[in-house]
């Protein structure tokens, strides 16, 4: 349903995006996940022809979104960052509006805008002028006015920013609701986001697509799922720097400290590997006091700071090799 190939964006002399590519097969949720600056915006407004790529292709039900940049708004569904409301209108009267621009036939528009409005529960708010709405309201109208010409294809640059954690879950069931009946790519910088609402995540670091999966295979084909949380005594960036030189190590992080406020950090372990016992040694050369040490489930948000910290692209999983001759 969506294709991207090869994207890159180049303003003056900054690289927003650089050969990203990726798909997006029919009824699924992608997230685009990346830190500020990342190039999602950029990759969105490029998906929903408001931007020209510098170079690559990107396709939208079978539409290349700059060659056909009119039939492409018709065919998706855009909420940029900042929604395009007209704070003077009404709900009903901007849905309406929007779905006369977005080519929905007079006879279609009242029962493309009820429709709308039931999905983002608005009928109750239907009278009311856009400019007395909460955010959360706002955003919901964003969200209506974006499928108010039911496209198949739904682009969402950080559809939560600035709601409360009330509104969020609504807009977050609400997304999950267009699922299977629309394809969605979802841009956002929070984690719990990606893993709550999508089927697949691309991560995004510099302009560059680092890691494309499902959040459960991110997790376990980076991480191998594992790790470890230590409550120590003495210097924390120091303990750090021991850490990192163990073999199997792949990433130290600091947690809060704990309540007796001693340094407490979590090591991530490349798949595989044990080096449980190889870190309780390092540390205790290295004369800290080890309290606690615990063996903890990687998370997603493991892997997000490996990829956007270090760079790390996933390798392609092979299946033959690391197991030859163990069974001979
Ligand atoms: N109009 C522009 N002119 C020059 N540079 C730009 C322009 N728009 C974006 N950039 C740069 O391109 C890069 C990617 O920006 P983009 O807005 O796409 O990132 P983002 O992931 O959406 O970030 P955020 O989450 O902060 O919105 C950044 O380095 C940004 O400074």
């Amino acid at each position: 349903m969506i294709e991207v190939e090869h994207l890159s964006k180049i303003y003056g002399s900054t690289a927003a995006i650089t050969d990203v590519t990726f798909s997006v097969e029919p009824g699924e949720i992608l997230g685009f996940l990346g830190p500020n600056g990342a190039g999602k915006t950029t990759t969105m407004r490029i998906l929903a022809g408001y931007l020209p790529a510098t170079n690559g292709k990107a396709k939208i039900a079978g539409y290349d979104v700059h060659e056909n940049s009119l039939a492409i708004r018709q065919k998706i569904g855009y909420l940029p960052e900042t929604p395009p409301l007209y704070p003077e209108m009404t709900v009903e009267g901007f849905l309406h509006f929007v779905a006369r621009i977005k080519g929905v036939s007079a006879g279609d528009r009242r029962q493309k805008v009820e429709a709308a409005m039931q999905r983002c529960n608005l009928q109750e708010k239907r009278k009311v002028i856009i400019r007395k709405l909460s955010k959360g309201y706002r955003q919901r109208v964003g969200i209506a006015q974006a499928i108010v010409h039911d496209p198949p294809a739904i682009i969402l640059d950080e559809p939560t920013v600035g709601l409360d954690p009330r509104q969020i879950i609504d807009v977050r069931n609400l997304i999950k609701s267009l699922a299977g009946t629309h394809t969605i790519i979802l841009s956002t910088h929070i984690l719990p986001e990606v893993s709550m609402t999508c089927s697949r995540v691309a991560i995004i670091n510099r302009g560059k697509v680092v890691a494309i999966n499902t959040p459960e295979n991110l997790m376990t084909q980076l991480t191998g799922g594992s790790g470890y949380e230590l409550e120590i005594t003495g210097e924390a960036a120091l303990a750090k720097q021991v850490l990192q030189n163990v073999s199997g190590v792949i990433l130290v992080e600091s947690m809060p400290t704990s309540y007796q406020n001693r340094p407490h950090l979590r090591v991530i372990s490349e798949p595989g590997t044990e080096p449980g016992k190889d870190i309780a040694a390092a540390l205790i050369r290295g004369g800290f006091d080890l309290y606690e040490m615990r063996r903890v489930s990687a998370s997603l948000e493991d892997v997000f700071l490996q990829l956007t910290t270090e760079e790390k692209n996933l390798q392609p999983e092979t299946d033959t090799a690391e197991t030859e001759g163990e069974n001979a």
